[in-house]
């Protein structure tokens, strides 16, 4: 039972890898279609074609003994027609198999494209606790890596296997007058090494899967390996050797069970592949018998000894196409059971609050990340109106981060709400939302394009637009050393592609601060560290800037320098998830609590 829903179960996918290859070019698929049908019958045909060359040859033969005559072209015209037939249908299997090998690596290209642009599409929708998360990793990562292919893989299987049964098919039409048991001999001959080939491959997909991790962990090994951003540190502390041995270690575990498997596989698929050359020899040895009393013509034998080997590597080629489907059933149940992840729907709507003007609170908020044993911010309550700056200082990991990234919606409070003009954020239309806050990021990102666009990423409608760059990046401080390159604007950044410009840590920041003040309809802008790597004379500079333009907007600011936080209308001191001092930077210091004594001690460090 279990082995007759295995068998049905290598369609399970088939229909929806159909549709998705119809969906990505029609032509294309009915092409293959036809191919495939003319590519099925054909040989066939050829087998049949062969007998009656053979018997009209006998005949032919048997004719010039009787008759003496010399042989001319109406003696031979008989025989001729045959094989000029015949080398017309070898012509034609070979168009029909040169159109399938044609049209699947077209199909395959464009293929590939899209089912690659579905899985990046979703990955789009996801919420940033799925990219966390190292299972659903592994599942992103399993799919980008082989479900691209396997769709077409499993179409060509699919119709390969229609090839051959339609093959088989037309053999079996020519057998069964010869014996229905020669057929059944075939067939049986053949049906063990299908099932172990079944088998193996739902071991080899189980095995592909249970190592996911490994694999991950060796393509980790490589970037780190081989990538500009972390060599120059793995050269420093001498890290080849060690990461090179892990990265073989892993290979030889990897490489133990692959060897395993591939040998219980090829030494179980020959012992059960004999019984099938057995059952063909079997018939072989009846169809010469057969003729030898007389009970078949030469022409008979020669079609029947063809169909038989024909028949039987169309059987083993149904057989391959089988086992391949089941597998490629087993790494698209992968693919679609990525595409098919749940993501939490984006309910709201608002694109005005209730109490327009009411700035953010956040009341009573905890969080915890998933599986974390203590929450990272426990009953935190604040108000930040238009016009007014709030800083957060505290030790490292006290939650400040983690605070932005509830403010910014990428996680939601496990407890409490936070209120954007007196409406719950979770009920604002996202985009909204997002379109009012200006943000960077400690890990902000160097995106490996030009300057220009590294600074209209932060504004997508302005992307291209050059005067909002320019004005940007003045405001970042950016434009001094923008000006300066070879391409100005234009200069490709990064060391990846041609002609690109690296920078300095401080560089990136300025184009990163840019990047922030490109989203010019933002009234919440969020900077968190926005200075750390630049000189103080930029971020004396930065500052000023800020006082001068903050006007109506909210400003919250992460900051490890008292220099810069003391500036704010109101901070925050964060410990362990919780606020454990409030109040402007004078109030702290008269209160003389955990901000005066950490003020005092950043001060000491100027003496
Ligand atoms: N993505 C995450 N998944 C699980 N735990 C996290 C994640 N990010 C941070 N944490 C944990 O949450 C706590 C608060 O981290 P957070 O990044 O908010 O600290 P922070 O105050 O910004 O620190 P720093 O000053 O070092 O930037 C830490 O204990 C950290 O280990």
């Amino acid at each position: 039972m279990n082995i007759i829903r295995r068998f049905f179960g290598v369609f399970r996918y088939s229909g929806r890898a159909l549709s998705l290859v119809w969906q990505t070019s029609r032509a294309l698929t009915i092409g293959l279609a036809i191919c495939t049908l003319v590519a099925g019958v054909l040989p066939a045909v050829a087998a049949w074609l062969g007998q009656l060359i053979v018997d009209s040859v006998v005949d032919a033969m048997a004719y010039h003994r009787e008759t003496d005559a010399p042989a001319t072209w109406q003696t031979l015209w008989p025989v001729m027609r045959y094989v000029l037939a015949e080398a017309g249908v070898i012509a034609g299997i070979a168009l029909a198999q040169r159109g399938l090998s044609a049209q699947q690596s077209l199909l395959r290209a464009l293929l590939g494209q899209k089912v690659n642009v579905m899985i990046l599409e979703k990955a789009g929708t996801l919420s940033l606790t799925q990219f966390e998360d190292s299972e659903f990793y592994d599942k992103l990562t399993r799919a980008r890596r082989e479900a691209s292919t396997r769709p077409l893989g499993l179409v060509n299987k699919t119709f390969s296997l229609l090839q051959n049964a339609i093959s088989l098919l037309s053999f079996g039409v020519l057998l069964i007058q010869f014996s229905p048991w020669a057929l059944l001999v075939l067939l049986v001959g053949a049906l063990p090494a299908f099932f172990s080939e079944a088998k193996f491959s739902g071991d080899a997909f189980q095995l592909f899967r249970r190592r996911s991790p490994h694999t991950r962990m060796q393509m980790y090994l490589e970037t780190v390996l081989a990538r500009e951003d972390s060599i120059k540190e793995v050269k420093l502390f001498g890290l080849e050797p060690l990461l090179l041995s892990r990265y073989r270690d892993i290979f030889h575990t990897l490489y133990g069970e692959d060897r395993r498997l591939t040998l219980r596989r090829e030494s179980w698929g020959f012992v059960l592949g004999l019984l099938g050359t057995l059952a063909f020899y079997g018939a072989y040895a009846w169809v010469v018998v057969e003729t030898v009393v007389g009970q078949l013509t030469l022409g008979q034998m020669t079609m029947y000894l063809l169909v038989f080997k024909q028949g039987q590597s169309a059987l083993s080629a149904s057989l391959t196409s089988i086992s391949g489907m089941y597998e490629d059933n087993l790494y698209l149940s992968n693919l679609y059971e990525y595409l098919e992840q749940p993501v939490a729907s984006e309910q709201g709507s608002l694109t005005q609050g209730a109490h327009p003007g009411d700035g953010i609170r956040f009341e009573n908020v905890s969080f915890s990340y998933p599986d974390a044993e203590t929450p990272a911010l426990s009953d935190i309550s604040l108000h930040v109106r238009p016009g007014e700056s709030l800083a957060l200082v505290g030790q490292n990991g006290s939650g400040k981060t983690t605070l932005i990234k509830l403010l910014t919606r990428l996680y939601s409070p496990s407890e409490g709400r936070i209120l954007l003009d007196g409406s719950d954020l979770r009920d604002w239309d996202v985009a909204t939302l997002r379109r009012r806050i200006g943000v960077i990021f400690q890990d902000f990102v160097r995106y490996q394009l030009k300057v220009g666009e590294n600074l209209g990423a932060g504004d997508v409608v302005a992307f291209n637009e050059e005067a909002r760059w320019q004005e940007a990046a003045r405001r970042g401080l950016a434009d001094e050393f923008i000006n300066e390159m070879p391409g100005g604007y234009h200069t490709q950044l990064g060391r990846w592609f041609k002609g690109g410009q690296e920078l300095s840590g401080g560089q990136w920041q300025k184009i990163a601060l840019s990047r922030a003040y490109m989203r010019e309809s933002a009234d919440i802008v969020v900077l968190d560290e926005p200075t750390a790597a630049m000189d103080a004379a930029a971020e004396a500079a930065v500052y000023a800037d800020f006082r001068e333009h903050r006007r109506d907007k909210m400003t919250i600011l992460i900051s490890h320098r008292f220099s810069t936080v003391r500036a704010a209308d109101h901070i925050l001191v964060m410990q362990n998830g919780r606020i454990i001092e409030q109040g402007s930077h004078d109030a702290l210091l008269a209160a003389d609590g955990r901000y005066a004594s950490l003020f005092r001690l950043q001060a000491e460090g100027y003496r």
